[in-house]
């Protein structure tokens, strides 16, 4: 393939490709995307099917039964070989679909001029010729010749590893130097651009050097871990156990061949095959799940841990508020306007200079809602006057920083020799840029202090002149004059409340962390219904505050006002040393390291960058707060119904491994073959587990405090609640089996009824054993559609199945089963219900306070 740009497209200055151009390119040049190397070809899924110790065994007791001489056997392991390669399969399929969804879902996008006003569409789609708007925190999504740039600096480290941002500029003519040239997945870190792409794909510079940004990924997680190190250790003592059990079969009863395959059938039923299958499941539907509620989850282990929440830091705009501002208040120290109290009257002239240079201080095309509300403001209040300057232009401007929260914009006007100079930031910021004597300074502090208790964001609005050619390079160095303040509405979204009280009751602290002022925080977490008892803890408190003041001071604060991104970065710190789970909001370029750090960081869908978006675990697809609270539930969730499969399999378990030593130190014929486990282990148990996963949360649990964050997905209590259950239920086979085993006849075939009968009610109980554990709560368990229909189908499923053994001689006879008489299927159907009552009592059992193995 060669490495030439396809032809150059001439540099439209506005309005970019039409769509059927930009259709026919795409055909032309292919997608804007790199090609993914995934190896997961057929013969990698052989391999990972191979290695299974399951089949191991399978192939192991097929070769024993030929040596045997029991080719039926035989060919019957072969088949259930097949069984085994087509769940592999379709779980591996299941879970890399799920991720692939999820990956086009978090594909990058970009805002593309196609016609006159910007779109936003998949970066993939982007073809040569595309105009595309840049903003701070985007990932420049192709190479691109820049036409505009205001302030633009980008982060190439990703080509060249040099971490200090690049400044750009607008190409000067058609032969564009690197420095007008934005390259494609490069970081804009600061301003505002317009380019057109030159190359997309492979043949941009990143193509080139045929690097690829990090998708989501699909790490093991802790839990993963935890469950790799249990299976482990489960495997190693069934494989001595079944060691010692051929040793002990074969010297009691001198026959090698029996004592091996009777090993090999205890190390199928110890196998605890069906866990790690269980978790990616619940962890990858999990994830598909949310994506219903508009959650997207780009890292798995998030889910896991979204459940042990401790500490929900959250930004003010646009997360617990709208984001849809509107110009409330306007205020000179001469006159004052308000929209609802001064509503149908006309702006008063004392207060038209205030607006026009608010709007002046604003970018034209504003892409932030509270310049959108001022432009909007000054178009319906300065409409007729002579305060709005379509015919300026604009010479320079002077960005918000950290340092100083303030903007200002140098303009030209066509009649005037000096130029212009707007600002508007901050009240302190403004005063601080007016030079302003402390009488004047402290009216305009009580008149903010005023605005920001009625919870409205204040912006102070100052003017300057100048005169000289070369522009200063800071905002201070010019003569600002105060004009007046600004006061913007952004209503709580209305769901807040209820979503922070849920919060309340389920033991998870919810923190704002803000870059407003004190004031107005403190108004909109009344409003929300934050924990507004001790007053906000400022950015310049902060700085000033040793690491241990804080942590002193962290169990009391609530609200942290007029913080800087690096502060929030050191309060998610600051949690995490304290010990807690911490989940935090952000959305701009300055939090991505914020939302690193903490456990589970969350973007917005639709406000946030792109950066912070690719920083982050969880994205909210619509913005929403109340969907971060629904994912706190559904993680809780996750873990829950883990942990009642885990007691599942652990109780399941039990019988099967009894049942496979009982009989050899008891001196009876061996009760279970190895189909009788393959039969429960690999098909009625992992369906089963889909029950589990379809679980509702029990009512109370959002009403419980979060899990201990180091608490683990296995510990005592599920074992104990796992063996009581099992032990119960193998005591009751034993019984049953034995007890067949006097009745029956001594002739022919008195073991085969024992047998069948024993192994009808091990099928049923299994059905009762999930029925009872779906849910552990008091009372009677919540009804829920969608998990009652699986139960049943699966319900349905099994008798079918045992229903097909019993009664299909041909199938029976690989069983080694016998017909059972009507008297016998009763009996066994009453004993199933005697074993439903052991668990059930089981269950009463450890709801008592205290009890070990309690529901959480
Ligand atoms: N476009 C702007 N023009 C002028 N001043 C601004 C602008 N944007 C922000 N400011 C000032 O900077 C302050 C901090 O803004 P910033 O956007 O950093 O807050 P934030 O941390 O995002 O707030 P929040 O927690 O409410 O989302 C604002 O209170 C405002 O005074
Ligand atoms: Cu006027």
């Amino acid at each position: 393939m060669s490495t030439a740009p396809p032809p150059s497209a001439p540099h439209p200055l506005d309005g970019g490709l039409g769509e059927d151009e930009a259709a026919l390119r795409l055909r032309r040049d292919g997608p804007n995307e790199l090609p993914v190397s995934r190896p997961r070809g057929l013969l990698r899924l052989a391999l990972a099917v191979a290695s299974e110790p399951m089949l191991l065994l399978l192939v192991a007791c097929g070769a024993i039964y030929m040596v045997l001489g029991d080719a039926h056997e035989a060919l019957m392991l072969l088949g259930f070989v097949f069984v085994v390669m087509g769940i592999s399969f379709f779980q591996q399929r299941r879970s890399e679909r799920a991720l692939d969804a999820l990956r086009d879902l978090s594909s990058p996008q970009a805002l593309v001029l196609r016609g006159p006003t910007p779109r936003r569409i998949a970066a993939r789609e982007l073809v040569v010729g595309d105009v595309v708007l840049l903003a701070e925190g985007d990932r420049v999504p192709a190479d691109m010749d820049l036409l505009e740039a205001s302030n633009l600096a980008v982060d190439e480290s990703l080509l060249t590893g040099e971490s200090m941002p690049v400044a750009k500029e607008a190409a000067a003519s058609r032969q564009a130097t690197d420095a007008a040239k934005a390259f494609s997945g490069t970081l804009v870190t600061s301003g505002t651009g317009r380019g057109c792409v030159t190359a997309t794909g492979e043949h941009s510079a990143l193509g080139r050097i045929g690097k690829s940004l990090a998708g989501i990924a699909a790490d093991a997680t802790p839990i993963q871990h935890e469950t790799r190190r249990v299976v482990k250790r489960v495997a190693a003592v069934g494989l001595a156990l079944a060691g010692v059990l051929a040793l002990a079969y074969a010297i009691t009863r001198g026959d090698w061949l029996h004592g091996v395959l009777a090993g090999l059938t205890l190390a199928m039923a110890v196998l605890p095959e069906e866990l790690p299958v269980v978790l990616t499941l619940f962890l990858g539907l999990g994830a598909w799940r949310l994506t219903r509620e508009k959650v997207l989850a780009r890292s798995i282990p998030a889910i896991e841990r979204l459940g042990a929440t401790t500490v929900l830091c959250v930004d003010k705009t646009g997360t617990l508020t709208a984001n849809r501002m509107t110009v409330r208040r306007v205020w000179s120290d001469e006159a004052v306007y308000d929209r609802v109290s001064s509503a149908g009257q006309v702006l008063q002239e004392e207060l038209h200079g205030v607006l026009e240079y608010a709007v002046l201080a604003s970018h034209r095309r504003a892409f932030d809602p509270m310049e959108s509300a001022i432009a909007f403001a000054g178009q319906r209040l300065l409409a007729g006057t002579e305060h709005l300057h379509a015919d300026w232009t604009l010479v320079d401007d002077y960005p918000l920083s950290p340092e100083m929260l303030a903007m200002s914009r140098v303009w030209q006007s066509p009649d005037r020799q000096e130029r212009l100079i707007a600002a508007k930031g901050a009240p302190e910021a403004i005063v601080d840029l007016c030079h302003m004597d402390a009488d004047q300074a402290a009216i305009v502090a009580a008149q903010v202090r005023a605005m920001a208790q009625d919870g409205l964001r204040v912006l102070g609005v100052a003017q300057a002149t100048f005169d000289a050619a070369a522009l200063p390079a800071l905002q201070h160095d010019f003569e600002f004059r105060f004009l007046g303040l600004v006061g913007l509405e952004d209503p709580v979204r209305p769901d807040v409340p209820d979503a922070i009280a849920e919060c309340r009751k389920a033991g998870i602290r919810v923190v704002m962390m803000t870059g407003d002022h004190s004031a107005t925080a403190l108004s909109v977490a009344r409003q929300a219904g934050l924990m507004t008892d001790a007053p906000p803890i400022t950015g310049v408190e902060l700085a000033a505050m040793s690491d241990e003041d804080l942590q002193a001071r962290l169990a009391g604060a609530h609200i942290f006002s007029r913080v800087q991104p690096d502060q929030k970065l050191r309060l998610v710190r600051a949690f995490l040393a304290h010990g807690d789970v911490v989940a935090m909001t952000g959305d701009g370029v300055n939090d991505a390291p914020a939302l690193k750090a903490a456990d589970i960081g969350v973007a917005m869908g639709a406000r946030g960058t792109e950066v912070a978006r690719e920083a982050a675990a969880l994205v909210l697809m619509n913005d929403d707060f109340a969907s971060l609270v629904t994912a706190v539930r559904y993680g809780r969730r996750v873990f829950a119904n883990l942990r009642k499969a885990i007691v599942f399999v652990v109780a399941a378990h039990v019988p099967i491994v009894g049942l496979s030593i009982v009989p050899v130190l008891l001196g009876w014929p061996m009760l279970l073959m190895p189909v009788h486990i393959l039969f429960l282990q690999l098909i009625i148990d992992p369906a089963c587990s889909v029950v589990f996963e379809a679980q509702p949360l029990e009512a109370d649990a959002m009403k419980t405090p979060p899990r201990r964050a180091d608490q683990r997905l296995f510990d005592a209590a599920l074992l104990v609640r796992g063996l009581w259950q099992g032990i119960g239920l193998l005591a009751l086979l034993v019984a049953v089996y034995a007890g067949a085993r006097l009745q029956a006849a001594p002739d022919v075939d008195g073991d085969d009824v024992a047998r069948t009968l024993t192994f009808m009610v091990l099928v049923l109980s299994n059905l009762a054993l999930i029925q009872t554990n779906r849910s552990w709560a008091r009372g009677p368990r919540r009804r829920d559609r969608e998990s009652d229909r699986q139960f049943a189908w699966i319900a349905l499923g099994t008798i079918a199945l045992l229903g097909l053994v019993l009664a299909v001689p041909a199938v029976g006879r690989l069983f080694s089963f016998a017909p059972l008489s009507p008297a016998l299927l009763a009996a066994a159907l009453g004993v199933s219900v005697l074993s439903f009552s052991w668990f059930e009592c089981v269950k009463w059992i450890l709801l008592r306070p205290g009890a070990p193995g309690g529901p959480r």
